[in-house]
């Protein structure tokens, strides 16, 4: 039974706020002098992916009482009530089976009382066989010309995941196959795609759960209109769309015949659903091969996090330690930064993964928590974060969490270009924990011959606290298995962090308002008259728009 706990309420959390006071002070670099053993018993090698969370203000005992937060927290038992397929998102009476898209192992997994896994593999046949008949030419468009443009209509969980994981896995596109996703509505996002793309070479993906969100059901009724425009006859439109949902009803409806329907169920969170049918463009992108190896690694994964113990437990270390930063000493966002231009899109991914999972105020009970639940995530790729808000991380006010993730080896090595990135990825880390003492800034600004006012007058702005915590992740390559791992690390961080927290962390009531309030208004613009129901700063913004457009 997934359980009901208020964290503040356990003893260990109690024992950490007494810790928090003791330990507050201690310098991370004062950790390593006083054990010549830290790294080796802070990092976890999980096959080709390093997790070093030693550069962290944790020592023996905070980790001790963490995993204590954990056991009080019945982490375990939710991690079993989860796997088991157990309604654990119940404000939505559903089960969270993601892990099911890419279940491997013999092992049935039942919703219901019904094995699931014969409908998943289903598929995953469905999406191999469409994915290697496109890229075998068997199907075409209705000109007979191959299929070269593949765009993804969707938002959310119906797009960042497909388009990080393709931009992740770029090195792996297949020839003669070029990815599009658009997902705003604004009108922009789509207008520049089509510009692009040629209707009788272009695959639309209509990418969306529900089938029903207003901005992927206007993209593709524009995709529609713009590819008929050329094609004319309707029949062609079986060709060139295909609908990636739980929702047959709405697809037909839409005009998508149901044999070009990918389905998946609603047990899949939309920000979770990567792995499923919404997965169709990463397949059609990389290649279906690709796209299993990469359910592997997330699978792989599935299985460290549900066997490791607590304490060599990547997704439980990650989520203690990073609750550790945000429930006692008050940060309030983490930064994810790869060293990786391919994984650009990774902190934007969970963006949605993390702060659409666990940004909730209310708890399992339906109270006001008494503390902070989920940070927010940000992010950018190194290096270019260091030329843009590197001063704040390291000089900054505020104390913010980050993970440094980096690829041992590069997909393009060109002169001494990932050396030079890796060398920054170790600097920065390193920076981060030591800082510089003002007697080190003394030394440095005396032997560039500066006279002693000019030392006194920069001393201060040129000294470095450090002590700023970090999370190093060294991966060996960036695979479609590892990526797939590593992604998986960051989905069971989040489960175990809403746990805790004692919150859902797999419905999303608070995306609801904003689109009702909008509905209400679309039709408020569709003439000129005067708008007065509102507010009158809302009233003031939307007569000033009806004015000027
Ligand atoms: O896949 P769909 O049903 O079109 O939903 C898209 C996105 O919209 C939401 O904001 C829910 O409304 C996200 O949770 C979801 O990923």
């Amino acid at each position: 039974m997934f359980p009901v706990i208020n964290p503040t309420q356990s003893k260990a959390w109690q024992d950490l706020q007494a810790h928090y006071n003791e330990i507050k002070q201690t310098d991370i670099k004062s950790l390593f002098a006083q054990d010549a053993d830290r790294y080796n018993k802070l990092h976890v090698q999980f096959d080709d992916i390093l997790f070093d969370y030693s550069k962290n203000i944790v020592s023996a005992k905070t980790l001790e009482l963490l995993q204590r937060l954990a056991v009080d927290s019945k982490v375990k038992q939710a991690i079993d009530a989860m796997f088991s397929g157990e309604k654990i998102n119940q404000t939505e009476g559903r089960s969270v089976l993601h892990i099911a898209l890419r279940n491997f192992s013999k092992t049935p997994i039942k919703v219901d009382g019904t094995d699931v896994m014969p409908s998943v593999k289903k598929v995953l046949r469905k999406i191999k066989t469409f994915t290697d008949k496109v890229h075998s030419g068997e199907l075409r468009g209705y000109t007979g010309k191959r299929i070269k443009y593949i765009v993804n209509i969707g938002i959310g969980g119906s797009d960042l995941g497909p388009f990080m994981v393709t931009e992740a896995l770029k090195p792996y596109t297949v020839d003669g196959i070029e990815a599009f996703f658009v997902s705003n509505v604004d009108g922009t996002h789509i207008a520049e795609t089509l510009k692009k793309v040629k209707p009788e070479r272009t695959l639309f993906l209509i990418a969306s759960k529900t089938f029903t969100t207003q901005e992927t059901m206007t993209n593709a009724h524009t995709a529609r209109n713009w590819f008929l425009k050329k094609a004319k006859d309707e029949a062609h439109i079986a060709k060139h769309f295909v609908a990636l949902s739980t929702n047959e009803t709405e697809v037909v409806k839409f005009g998508i015949d149901k044999k070009n329907m990918f389905e998946f169920w609603d047990w899949v969170g939309g920000r979770y659903s990567l792995w499923s049918a919404i997965g169709l463009s990463i397949a059609l992108t990389i290649g279906y091969k690709n796209f299993e190896d990469l359910l592997k690694g997330a699978h792989h994964t599935d299985k460290h996090f549900s066997t490791a113990p607590a304490e060599k437990n990547i997704p439980v270390l990650m989520a203690l330690v990073g609750l550790w930063y945000t429930n006692f000493f008050g940060s309030q966002t983490e930064a994810i930064l790869p060293y990786d231009q391919y994984l650009h899109r990774f902190a934007a991914y969970f963006q949605q993964g993390n702060m659409e999972s666990n940004g909730k105020y209310v708890d399992r009970s339906g109270n006001p928590v008494s503390y902070a639940t989920g940070p927010v995530i940000w992010g950018e790729p190194g290096t270019n974060g260091q030329h843009a808000f590197y001063q704040l991380i390291h000089q900054g006010t505020v104390l913010i969490p980050c993970d440094f993730i980096a690829p041992a080896q590069t997909h393009n090595p060109i002169g001494d270009h990932h050396d030079k990135l890796l060398s920054n990825f170790f600097a920065q880390t390193e920076a981060l924990m030591n800082g510089k003492t003002a007697e080190e800034v003394k030394a440095e600004l005396t032997k560039q011959g500066l006279g002693k006012k000019e030392i006194e007058k920069l001393l201060p702005f040129k000294v470095f606290t450090g002590n700023r915590p970090t999370n190093s992740i060294l991966v060996k390559k960036i695979t479609p298995f590892t990526l797939g791992q590593l992604i998986a690390l960051y989905e069971h961080k989040i489960f175990v962090q809403g746990v805790i927290w004692n919150i859902f962390s797999f419905d999303q009531w608070g995306v609801e308002l904003g689109k009702q309030l909008a509905n209400k208004i679309l039709p408020e613009l569709a003439d000129k008259s005067i708008i007065t129901s509102h507010d009158a700063s809302t009233n003031a913004l939307i007569n000033a728009y009806k004015k000027w457009r």
